[in-house]
């Protein structure tokens, strides 16, 4: 497995939470943050972690944050940000809210690379999770591009990239659940 020298992790804590009405990283599942979650998934596999919010609360966990440069512009510009930042090639992406991720999953992304690839992305479910996901640096003139140009998907600027998916068996999808509402919040307190 790649070292983890060579590997940045970084974090997507910006946006709206407009469908949960309250900044998903700050939810507590398991008597943790969201952000907690996906922090200390990363951090056996990765070098430095860099936050992406442009929410100063979330200095309280000691990482790196970093401010959005394209403002409002979603998840394609917070993990453009991201890579601009990242010193090293390969930089391990998540969200702030999926409080089940664990470290053996994105093992499967780190073990997938093959010299090719310029994203792999977990495929969950029959679904593409472009934030669970590997990034090479150089995705980020892509994005820069796109960005400029008006674009927003995010699954349609990676498909711009060479991508390549670690399909899930049915018992690891439910690590990849992925909670933007309150009934989804009130589903894994059960
Ligand atoms: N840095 C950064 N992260 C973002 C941005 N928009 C969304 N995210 C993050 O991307 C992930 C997925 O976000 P979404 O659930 O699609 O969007 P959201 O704005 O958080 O929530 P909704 O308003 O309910 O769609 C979450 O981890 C968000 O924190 C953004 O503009 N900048």
């Amino acid at each position: 497995m790649i070292d983890k020298k060579h590997i940045t992790g970084i974090i997507l804590s910006g946006g709206k939470s407009s469908r949960m009405g309250t900044d998903k990283g700050f939810l507590l599942y398991d008597g943790k943050p969201f952000v907690q979650h996906s922090i200390e998934a990363l951090k056996p596999l990765v070098s430095t972690i860099i936050i992406v919010s442009n929410n100063e609360d979330y200095d309280v966990f000691g990482y790196n944050r970093i401010e959005d440069i394209i403002k409002n512009a979603g998840p394609l510009a917070g993990i453009y940000s991201g890579l601009k930042h990242s010193l090293t090639d390969y930089n391990l992406v998540l969200s702030c809210d999926i409080p089940l991720v664990k470290t053996d999953l994105l093992k499967k992304l780190i073990d997938a690379i093959d010299g090719e690839s310029e994203v792999i992305q977990i495929e969950s479910q029959g679904k593409n999770m472009p934030l669970i996901a590997l990034y090479k640096k150089p995705c980020e003139a892509v994005f820069l591009k796109l960005l400029n140009e008006g674009e927003r998907r995010l699954q349609f600027a990676v498909n711009q990239c060479k991508v390549k998916n670690v399909v899930l068996n049915n018992e690891d999808s439910c690590f990849t659940k992925n909670i933007n509402t309150p009934e989804q919040l009130n589903d894994i307190l059960k």
